[in-house]
């Protein structure tokens, strides 16, 4: 059998000591079925045969009456401390991969879909009770129970040990074959499990892309080819399930006539008296029972070893994110007005990417400063955010905030300090002004301010309870242009030092944008903005322009300069203007 206590994943001393109570607990509770057998055996023979008599039972009447007490209150004391314990270690382990997963970034978080991560946080760790309430705390007991009981059989009577001790090999090798086919298949039970959860998400997810494309049939198919492999392979289980459970009873009917039998012919020869025979004969099916018990747990505790590995391997990737090199970070004394922020030879490669997505960059933004980044899609434009942010870490070279390389910044507070409209940006259930102020305090004049420079103040008169609408999903969906808003407006009342836009104005029509960055580039300038564009009206009405192709940093200047240099930056405007006219 594969499990053991050494696989144990008891980390806390709380939870080690939970553990070894319930195993202590199912293990008294596992031995006291020896006395209980005796008792039980010392009150029927001496009760049957007339001549001792009622009374002479009554002592081992109170004795069996005080084992059987004990056992109970032992075995729910073991229940109890079993399900603390697999409380405390799921608790444990959803926090640990929260942790994880927000110390990986979202670069890595990414390279599984989100229904994978859902199922491993939610159904993934409840179903690993069978395995840490069930299986665990027993194992002990199942070591030791039968043990005892074959010393105890060895010491009244050699053959019943003989036969006892001849029978387990078969068994448990029986279950072995079975528990090799159980494994593969409750593995693939659960990878098909996690393929499902990850494939419904993202139907539910590209729901409109699909139906413009003429997907939607294909997907449910595919999603019904996946569901099948679920069904499929948990039917395989549960057929393996029986298949064990069948082995066992049918091994432990035989094994306990065997007993029974040789038994039988002794107590009729008058080779073995009636009461060793009857306690022997008590003690067989409990002999076996922890074998059977362990057997019939495999399945369900197999897949919470399927958990316990994906937590483990989650836990020990490498992240791509910055890493602080040393315990003591230096908090950035970063003004209101911006921070100087240098790339320097900044190459970097996402996990598992064979060509870097950026490389040898070099450049440097100052306080009230507004840098636009332009270039061709793939271009990597995004990245020098992800590689600012910390998300992605550098092959080569660094990147320095207020002259302190990212990996001894705190990091924490660097971003405490930045605004970010992402490309496409987060919005919750919930009101809009919590989406707005992610539930903090803000003043109806700031408010005021926040909506009318992202012009959602146009949107919030429309919505039926202002700023107070609860985005419900039902009644009230943004647009895409709607959500550029709300992100620039949320970073807005944020006031960040330093400002990074990824698109923000991608989906917007071409007044309200032009609008939009008439208001919004003076607000930019007074901090360090870095502003990731397509459209390229805002690059000419930024400072400076950084030119991006294939990762590498082209061009770079005011975007006068550019122009007149007739370089890269001079043909993407010419064909942007281009675009326009023709549009
Ligand atoms: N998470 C990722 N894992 C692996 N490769 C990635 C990842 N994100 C981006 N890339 C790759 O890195 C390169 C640069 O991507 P990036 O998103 O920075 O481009 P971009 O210039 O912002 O493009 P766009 O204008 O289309 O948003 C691309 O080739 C892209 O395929």
């Amino acid at each position: 059998m594969r499990f053991k206590p050494q696989g144990l994943p008891a980390a806390t001393r709380r939870e080690r000591m939970t553990f070894v109570l319930a195993s202590g607990a199912s293990l008294l509770a596992g031995l006291l079925v020896l006395p209980q057998a005796w008792e039980l055996s010392q009150i029927i023979s001496r009760v049957f045969p007339r001549e001792h008599g009622v009374d002479a039972g009554a002592s081992a009447m109170a004795g069996l009456i005080a084992v059987v007490a004990a056992r109970a209150i032992l075995l729910a004391a073991a229940k109890g401390l079993s399900l603390r314990f697999a409380s405390q270690v799921k608790r444990r382990m959803r926090r640990e991969m929260l942790e994880r997963m927000t110390a990986l970034g979202p670069v890595e978080v990414r390279r599984h879909a989100a229904g994978t991560w859902r199922t491993w946080l939610t159904d993934g760790i409840d179903g690993m009770e069978a395995y840490l309430a069930g299986y665990l705390p027993q194992a002990a007991a199942s070591a030791a129970v039968p043990v005892a009981i074959l010393g105890f059989a060895a010491w009244e009577d050699r053959l019943t040990a003989l036969i006892l001790a001849a029978t387990v090999p078969f068994m448990v090798l029986l279950l072995v074959l079975v528990g090799q086919a159980a494994q593969r298949a409750t593995d693939q039970r659960f990878v098909a499990l996690e393929r499902l959860s990850g494939h419904f998400l993202d139907v539910v997810r590209g729901l409109w892309t699909l139906k413009v494309f003429g997907r939607s049939r294909a997907q449910a198919d595919i999603l019904e080819r996946v569901a099948d492999d679920y069904r499929r392979t948990t039917m395989q289980v549960l057929r393996l399930a029986f298949l064990s459970s069948l082995v066992t009873e049918l091994f432990t009917m035989v094994s306990i006539g065997l007993v029974a039998v040789s038994l039988g012919i002794r107590l009729l020869s008058g080779h073995m008296d009636f009461g060793t025979a009857l306690v022997l004969l008590l003690l067989a099916p409990e002999y076996y029972l922890p074998i059977r018990t362990a057997g019939a747990q495999y399945h369900a505790a197999r897949d919470g070893v399927a958990m316990l590995e994906r937590h483990r391997e989650v836990l020990e990737t490498a992240s791509p994110a910055v890493v602080p090199q040393s315990a003591r970070v230096v908090v950035p004394d970063i003004q209101p007005s911006g921070a100087v922020i240098e790339f320097r030879h900044v190459t970097a490669r996402y996990p598992g990417a064979e060509v870097p997505a950026l490389q040898d960059v070099s450049f440097r933004i100052g306080p009230r400063e507004l840098v636009a980044i332009v270039g061709p899609s793939g271009a990597g434009k995004s990245t020098i955010l992800a590689v600012l942010l910390g998300f992605l870490r550098p092959v080569s070279g660094e990147v320095l905030v207020e002259g302190v390389p990212l990996d001894q910044l705190d990091l924490d507070a660097f971003r405490a300090r930045v605004g970010l409209v992402a490309q496409d940006p987060a919005w919750f259930h919930a009101a809009l002004r919590d989406n707005l102020t992610w539930g903090g305090a803000c003043g109806e004049a700031e408010m005021r301010e926040a909506l009318q420079l992202s012009g959602l103040d146009s949107v919030v008169s429309r919505l039926p309870a202002g700023v107070d609408t609860a985005l419900d999903g039902e009644r009230v969906q943004l647009s895409g242009g709607e959500r550029q808003r709300l992100a620039l407006a949320r970073m807005i009342l944020r006031r960040p030092a330093v400002a990074l836009l990824d698109e923000p104005t991608s989906s917007l029509d071409l007044a309200t944008e032009r609008a939009l960055e008439e208001r919004i580039v003076p607000w930019l300038r007074q901090r360090t903005s870095l502003a990731v564009v397509h459209r390229l009206s805002l690059a000419l009405a930024a400072d400076r322009v950084l030119v991006l192709d294939g990762g590498r940093l082209v061009e770079q200047g005011p975007p006068d300069d550019l122009l007149q240099a007739r370089g890269a930056f001079h043909a993407m405007v010419r064909r942007d203007h281009g675009e326009e006219v023709s549009a």
